[in-house]
């Protein structure tokens, strides 16, 4: 492994079981969806997400979308979160409604975050040797934040330095990597991608950064040939960095 300068995380499957996102976050967020959107409907994070659903499902607006459909905003905003969480579909409006919906679990305690136990000691031993640490992920960062804030090991935000999301690009293609280590202000070659999907690392390998596929208990079989390094644990990687 050459230096690395900056880890880049994802969470489902790398820092966080699979198991907790789809067994708890997400049955959370289809729940408490149709009362958040009863409650909250005109609030500017609201507006700001229900725009950002109509964008993904192909219209200039939620108004445009309105006069196409002739039906109720609210309901056309709550049916599309509700097709796109059946289809398992990480569009970014989506997303951005459940970072909206969760934050009330996870301020209350109801939600606490899932991180397996070596990743906090190794966010710790990484900062500590001057190697800067970041998240990418398709949930939003409003998400990341309380996700992250809230862990099962306490509040890891000091740990962290950055996030990012799909508003950067989709996490299968290079060039959202690329706009990562340029908004970082680091090589490519000095970030370390960890995940458990082989396209994003491929995506981030493209990009030039460094790549390990995570491995964790419940992740999903990887099929052998995909060419990067594996590690079941953080603890497999005692990065020494050089700091900035
Ligand atoms: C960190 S927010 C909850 C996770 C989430 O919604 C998600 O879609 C995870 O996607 P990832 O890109 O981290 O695998
Ligand atoms: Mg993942």
């Amino acid at each position: 492994m050459h230096l690395v300068q900056g880890v880049l995380l994802d969470v489902e499957g790398t820092t966080s079981a699979v198991a907790y996102v789809y067994d708890v976050m997400f049955p959370y967020a289809r729940q408490g969806m149709q009362g958040y959107l009863d409650t909250n409907w005109g609030s500017e994070s609201l507006a700001e997400a229900a725009e950002q659903v109509a964008r993904d499902a192909g219209h200039a607006s939620l108004d445009a979308w309105r006069h196409a459909s002739g039906s109720d905003p609210q309901r056309l905003v709550l049916d599309e979160a509700i097709r796109l969480m059946d289809a398992d579909v990480k569009a970014t409006g989506l997303k951005q409604l459940q970072g909206l919906v969760w934050q009330s679990g996870f301020e209350s305690g109801e939600l606490r975050a899932h991180v397996f136990p070596d990743v906090p000691p190794a966010l710790a031993a990484w900062r500590a040797a001057g190697v800067d640490v970041r998240v990418y992920s398709s949930g939003s960062i409003h998400a990341q934040r309380l996700f992250f804030g809230h862990s099962e090991a306490g509040d890891l935000l000091p740990q962290l330095s950055g996030h990012y999301d799909t508003t950067t690009g989709p996490k299968r293609e290079a060039a959202s990597y690329a706009q990562i280590a340029a908004d970082w202000g680091l090589p490519a070659a000095g970030v370390l991608f960890l995940s458990d999907i082989v396209a994003e690392l491929d995506a981030a390998s493209t990009a030039g950064m460094q790549t390990a596929l995570v491995v964790r208990p419940g992740n999903a079989a990887v099929e052998p040939g995909h060419g990067h390094p594996v590690v079941e644990t953080f603890a497999a990687l005692p990065l020494t960095g050089v700091g900035r």
